[in-house]
């Protein structure tokens, strides 16, 4: 495709993405459904340079003022993505100036909105979160986030998993902390890989794995998994549990549920029974009360954690927005809670990086619920071989953040029922 031709395409979909109407993932899916000739190359040049300009829009707008013709044309040349000499051949002679200009411009000398490109309301909370590791989050929050598979134990080992990788030209390391973690590097087309099609890995984050080994699940209990969605933590417990027992994957949404089936189909999973409910006090949930060895709430949230693969998600939240969900976590905890029976479980998860979604939900919870015990995330882990286990986490909690465990922003709060 001509140089041009391809600029044009980043600053129509740019423009469609912008309007914040839906997430940033899904209108660059059904532009390309659209667009059925585009090449992978090209894909993947449109989707990481909207991405690119979602990280730093702030600095971004701030450099196009002194441009002209549309503004996300200069957005889209901003953030470009694929090789310099490809996009030179797109520019018209003045464009050329403008954008040599603006890469000039030395970054540490403007105002630090422009360079840590969060909304007030973001930076303000994070600040007084963080302290002085703000910063670094900041710019941890800039880079693309790696791509991390889970391996299947039910199917293969890890070393087998590397070997075959390899042998495909995937470079790919252990995790640092998940024993079933493997770090790729680059991003090949892992699902069109045998391995992959094959159900002997997932595409998960390592801070999800840990997640799946906090709640710890045996060969036989029975365990829910209250907020299962595409099943991305289902299919980890599944696993560990050697695929025994029964786990409950519930949801509200049916469509989400219905993305885990291929994926079960893939994992040689048969002890996973997903169920759609209509809220969280569905007569469903109601029948399991007092009968289940272990509840994982992965509550809806705001899913700032994720900022690295979802950097639309800052213009798209709001306080407001937070406060909502808040009422609805704290509900659907409670609910989920009254599932276990004396001895086990329950695990409350966000991968959101606000106090108000995760410390101070788990604090009303305790502070509600005296018969359930707050347990030390670091001895589960401990316990659990992961090393460094005093490093993921802060006070009980697990707290795993991208600026220090290079996963996704993580929260993690535990209990045992008496
Ligand atoms: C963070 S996502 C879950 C991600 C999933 N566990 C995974 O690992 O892929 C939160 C999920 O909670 C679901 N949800 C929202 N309200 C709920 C409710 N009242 N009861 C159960 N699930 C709910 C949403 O549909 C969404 O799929």
């Amino acid at each position: 495709m001509h140089p041009n031709a391809l600029l044009d395409l980043a600053t129509e979909l740019l423009k469609q993405v912008l309007e914040f109407d839906a997430p940033a993932d899904g209108v660059v899916s059904s532009f390309f459904r659209r667009h059925r000739t585009l090449g992978p190359r090209e894909r993947h040049t449109l989707a990481e340079t909207i991405y690119a300009v979602l990280r730093r829009r702030l600095l971004y707008q701030h450099l196009a003022q002194s441009g002209s013709g549309p503004l996300e044309r200069r957005l889209a040349i901003l953030g470009w993505q694929g090789n310099d000499s490809f996009l030179r051949a797109a520019l018209a002679s003045h464009e050329q100036t403008w954008w040599e200009q603006a890469r000039a411009v030395d970054i540490s000398t403007l105002p630090e909105k422009l360079r840590h490109n969060l909304p007030d309301w973001l930076a303000g909370a994070l600040k007084s979160a963080l302290g002085e590791e703000f910063w670094p989050l900041a710019e941890s929050l800039h880079e693309p986030a790696p791509l991390d598979l889970r391996v299947n134990v039910l199917k293969a080992k890890r070393e087998a998993v590397m070997a075959e990788l390899a042998a495909a030209g995937v470079q790919a390391t252990p995790t640092p902390y998940s024993p079933w973690g493997l770090r790729v590097q680059g991003k090949p087309a892992l699902q069109k890989m045998e391995i992959y099609l094959r159900g002997d890995v997932e595409v998960q984050d390592e801070g999800s794995q840990l997640l799946a080994l906090l709640v710890g699940p045996k060969r036989g209990e029975m365990v829910v998994d209250f907020c299962a969605g595409a099943g991305g933590k289902t299919l980890a417990l599944g696993a560990a549990m050697r695929n025994t027992g029964r786990l409950y994957a519930l949801d509200v949404s049916a469509h989400r549920l219905e993305q885990l089936k291929p994926r079960l189909a893939r994992s040689g999973l048969s002890n996973v029974y997903p169920s759609q409910i209509a809220h969280e006090r569905d007569e469903r949930v109601k029948r399991l009360a007092g009968k289940v060895d272990r509840v994982l709430v992965d509550a809806p949230c705001s899913g700032l954690g994720t900022l690295r693969r979802n950097p639309d998600l800052k213009w798209r939240q709001s306080p407001k927005a937070i406060e909502e969900l808040r009422a609805k976590q704290d509900a659907i905890l409670a609910s989920a809670a009254r599932l276990l029976k004396p001895g086990g479980r329950l695990v409350y998860a966000t991968c959101s990086i606000l106090p108000e979604e995760n410390q101070a939900v788990a604090a009303a919870f305790s502070d509600q619920h005296r018969d359930f015990v707050p347990v030390s995330a670091a001895e589960i882990l401990e316990q659990a071989k992961v090393p460094d286990a005093q490093s993921l986490v802060d006070d009980a909690y697990l707290r795993l953040w991208p600026h220090r465990h290079a996963t996704d922003g993580f929260f993690a709060a535990v209990w045992e029922r008496r």
